[in-house]
């Protein structure tokens, strides 16, 4: 009878979307037990939340959302049931579709009206959001923001299995955030969105969030903060009057809704974009503010008002401190987050952040009377001024102090100024309220799931060399080497490039635009090689990073976590190599004890390799050696030339011609070694690198045909599986440069590569009793001879 009427009314010329989607409402259950009274739509909410078992909601008009998701709700036991359906994304057929549901024809009708008069002023809306869209873009320079699509963009509509998507349906996002998901790929939440997408966006509770890197983290606070921005755009519009002339207020009323604060630009970027993406099919704004860039294009920025702002915490407060008028009317701040929140307490960070946190309107005054005297705020009805939710986010949280167990046991007493560099305590200050969401999700080794790690321990003299084996024999994949120092940094990029090999670097030391370029080329090439400082440690997203290697160990089991956490992200696996050298054994030890690891894996090396890495590395190390002096030399008479010439004096030469003539032969000696040592090091890099014989254990890939080296393969896994069942027997791998990555040479080495921490300590505690026992022997000896010498002298 549905198919009928609906046949009848409405116009023959019908999209085939349309069709479709009636077909789909027409095929659904009808439910004949519901009553007029019933909420349309109640059964459908109300089973996803049986089976997602979700707590009551709060302030959410459910009917309003989830609806063009709801299709495959049923919970599991219905997932299997669900014929997987081949459909076009299209949010207005959705909202249409969803709604209509277990509706009567005349309500089809009535929702085809509504629908028609929603798209006139979503129309409307659009037209201005493409004119606030265009002044970002003019403002950002141009750089691509996604354009604003209201669902029936043709090169939109791709062919989606929503089956696939299914256990997003639980978390009841708004379609608008689906259709972005979609898009995104992202065929499941994670667990951290899994646990805080109900707590954040539903429940509207602040939450603190720790999980592994590359869980995820971003959108687990993203999508609750665009879910109630949705809902409260939808709710202020169904209130507004038809003509739509108040809807343009509110969409014109840009307030700054979100503030997200990264510890450092390149996360904030990051981030930016990743909630550009989430955000695309809604019109509301993420603009990132951060140093290193034009202030006066972030002021630009802020005057078309964005309602989502990231930045970094010193040119946040700059803007802020010179009374930039968008970010100082906080009043209308619903969301307030700290991502890596743990870093933005240490030095660097800390006082601008504090003087942020200080500018927030505390919950009492973000009340009623206080909005009332803003008139913005006026013209945006109250559900925009709800209390600001304060996320706080990092992977190592719960590594950082006690903060998780004093906020359960809601310790929440006031601390003075000088005792604010805590977390807790800032949270507090935030505003965070005491039933806070803890979601910590991180397991006792904090360390991410998929990561395999392991060691090298070798003399520090040795490091280049082995670094320069990692990246040459298994060169596969991107690779970030992470340095303490920018002097280490320095150095060894200096060495690998003399070697020939392609290195990026990355520090603070330089200009943002550098920084930038430098990330965005490593990401464009698949094997690339980032030498960096701890600025990359934190948050950097780059897929396809599969080793990390410490060249220097970090000052603290934080940075070790974040800097291995650039691989094995969201559902990849990856390896991080440490070098380890005799002084960083206890260091190391501390590393281990704090992710509770027993034992490591030693990474496994083919040391006929070695030769010819250290004959090369001596090679570059001579030429680096005589390039540098060069280079400071010309330094250094520049230096003099200049300030010479700025105090109008004349150079004077008081060298004799003799020291003149020695001076030029040994220029001229100097170069010819230079050459030399060039030619040589020329001839050795224009062959592969070649083991000195082959290992018993490995065979070398190196340098052979790829043909021979799939036959090398083939052997080497026939001989594996053959010994399958003898674990003792070492196993046959082929190791070359065009074969193995580090992650899997790791997995095929044998047992005899794990090191029992335990062991370590011992041996570790053994060393020390004996220079302790050493130093008392000196002692004493140094005594004994005193006292002779004393004696002597009494007798003389
Ligand atoms: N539901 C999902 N399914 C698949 N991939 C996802 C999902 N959510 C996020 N991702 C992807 O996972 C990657 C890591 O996400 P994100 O950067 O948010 O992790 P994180 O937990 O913040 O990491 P870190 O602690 O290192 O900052 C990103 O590339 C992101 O696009």
């Amino acid at each position: 009878m549905a198919t009928q009427i609906s046949d009848k009314k409405r116009p023959k010329k019908r999209s085939r979307v349309e069709s479709e989607e009636f077909e789909r409402i027409n095929s659904l259950n009808w439910n004949p037990t519901l009553t007029e009274k019933d909420d349309a739509f109640s059964f459908l909410i109300g089973s996803n939340e049986l089976e997602g078992g979700f707590l009551c909601l709060e302030e959410i008009d459910e009917s309003e959302y989830n609806l063009g998701i709801a299709k495959s709700t049923g919970g599991s036991e219905e997932k299997g049931k669900t014929k997987p359906k081949k459909q076009k994304v299209d949010t207005k057929n959705e909202e249409l579709n969803g709604e209509a549901k277990g509706e009567s024809e005349e309500q089809i009708e009535e929702v085809e009206k509504e629908t028609k008069q929603k798209k006139k002023k979503k129309k409307k809306k659009k037209k201005k959001d493409k004119i606030n869209k265009d002044a970002v873009n003019e403002a950002e320079g141009n750089e691509e923001l996604p354009a604003v699509t209201d669902g029936n963009d043709d090169q939109e509509q791709e062919l989606i299995d929503e089956t696939e998507y299914y256990a997003w349906n639980e978390l009841r996002l708004h379609p608008l955030l689906m259709k972005s998901i979609h898009a995104l790929k992202f065929k499941e939440p994670t667990p951290i969105q899994k646990a805080c997408i109900p707590a954040g966006a539903h429940q509207g509770k602040d939450v603190v969030g720790a999980a592994e890197t590359g869980s995820g983290k971003t959108l687990a606070f993203g999508l609750p903060i665009l879910q109630r921005l949705l809902e409260e755009q939808e709710k202020a519009e169904r209130q507004l009057p038809e003509n739509g002339e108040l809807d343009e207020k509110v969409a014109s009323a840009g307030l700054l809704r979100a503030l997200i604060i990264t510890p450092t630009r390149e996360l904030a970027l990051q981030v930016t974009d990743h909630l550009k993406e989430a955000a695309r099919h809604s019109n509301f704004r993420v603009v990132p503010i951060v140093g290193g860039m034009s202030s006066e294009k972030q002021e630009r920025l802020l005057k078309t008002r964005p309602e989502i702002v990231v930045g970094t915490p010193g040119r946040l407060w700059e803007l802020m401190s010179g009374g930039d008028t968008h970010l100082v009317e906080l009043h209308s701040l619903s969301f307030f987050v700290l991502d890596e929140a743990d870093r933005m307490i240490e030095n660097g960070h800390f006082h601008e952040l504090q003087s942020i946190v200080d500018m927030l309107p505390m919950a009492s005054k973000s009340t009623d009377d206080d909005s009332q005297k803003s008139q913005i705020c006026e013209t945006v009805s109250s559900v925009q001024r709800k209390k600001r939710q304060t996320f706080v986010f990092s992977a190592t949280i719960a590594l950082s102090a006690d903060f998780r167990k004093k906020l359960k046991r809601g310790s929440q007493k006031s601390k003075t100024n000088d005792e604010l560099n805590s977390i807790e305590t800032l949270s507090e200050r935030a505003g965070m309220r005491a039933d806070a969401a803890i979601i910590d999700l991180t397991n006792a080794s904090i360390l991410a799931n998929k990561l395999e790690e392991s060691f090298i321990d070798c003399r520090e003299e040795d490091k280049d060399g082995y670094l320069y084996y990692i990246l040459s024999v298994h060169g596969q994949g991107r690779t970030i080497v992470f340095c303490t120092s920018i002097a280490a940094l320095r150095h060894i990029s200096s060495l690998l490039r003399i070697l020939g090999v392609n290195v990026w670097t990355l520090h603070a030391q330089m200009q943002q635009r550098a920084r930038l370029k430098a990330i965005d080329r490593f990401r464009g090439h698949e094997h690339g090689i980032l030498i960096a400082t701890d600025v990359a440690a934190r948050g950097l997203d780059i897929p396809g990073v599969r080793t990390v290697i410490h060249y220097q160990l970090p000052h603290s089991a934080e940075v070790y976590v974040h800097r291995s956490g650039r691989t094995a992200r969201a559902h990849s696996d990856g390896c991080s190599i440490a070098l380890i050298t005799p002084n960083d054994t206890s260091k190391f030890a501390a590393l281990c004890k704090s992710f509770s690891k027993d034992n490591f894996q030693r990474f496994p090396l083919e040391m006929s390799y070695m030769p010819e890495v250290m004959k090369r590395l001596s090679l570059a190390r001579q030429i680096d050696k005589i390039s540098r002096k060069d280079s400071q030399d010309k330094a250094k008479k520049n230096w003099l030339e200049r300030s010479a010439e700025l105090m109008e004096l004349d150079l004077e030469d008081n060298d004799s011609e003799e020291e003149r003539v020695n001076n030029h032969k040994r220029k001229k000696a100097t170069s010819a070694q230079l050459t030399n040592l060039q030619e040589e090091l020329k001839s050795l890099l224009s062959r592969p690198l070649q083991p000195k014989t082959f290992s018993k254990r490995y065979l070398a890939g190196a340098g052979v045909s790829p043909l021979l080296q799939n036959q090398l393969e083939e052997l080497a896994r026939q001989k594996n599986s053959n010994n399958s069942g003898d674990v003792k027997r070492k196993k046959l791998i082929v190791i070359g440069q065009d074969c193995v990555e580090p992650l899997q040479a790791l997995r095929s080495a044998g047992p005899e590569t794990k090191l029992n921490l335990k062991d370590m300590a011992e041996k570790r505690r053994d060393i020390t009793e004996l220079r302790r026992k050493r130093k008392e022997t000196k002692k004493r000896l140094r005594e004994q001879r005193r006292k002779q010498k004393k004696k002597l002298q009494g007798k003389e």
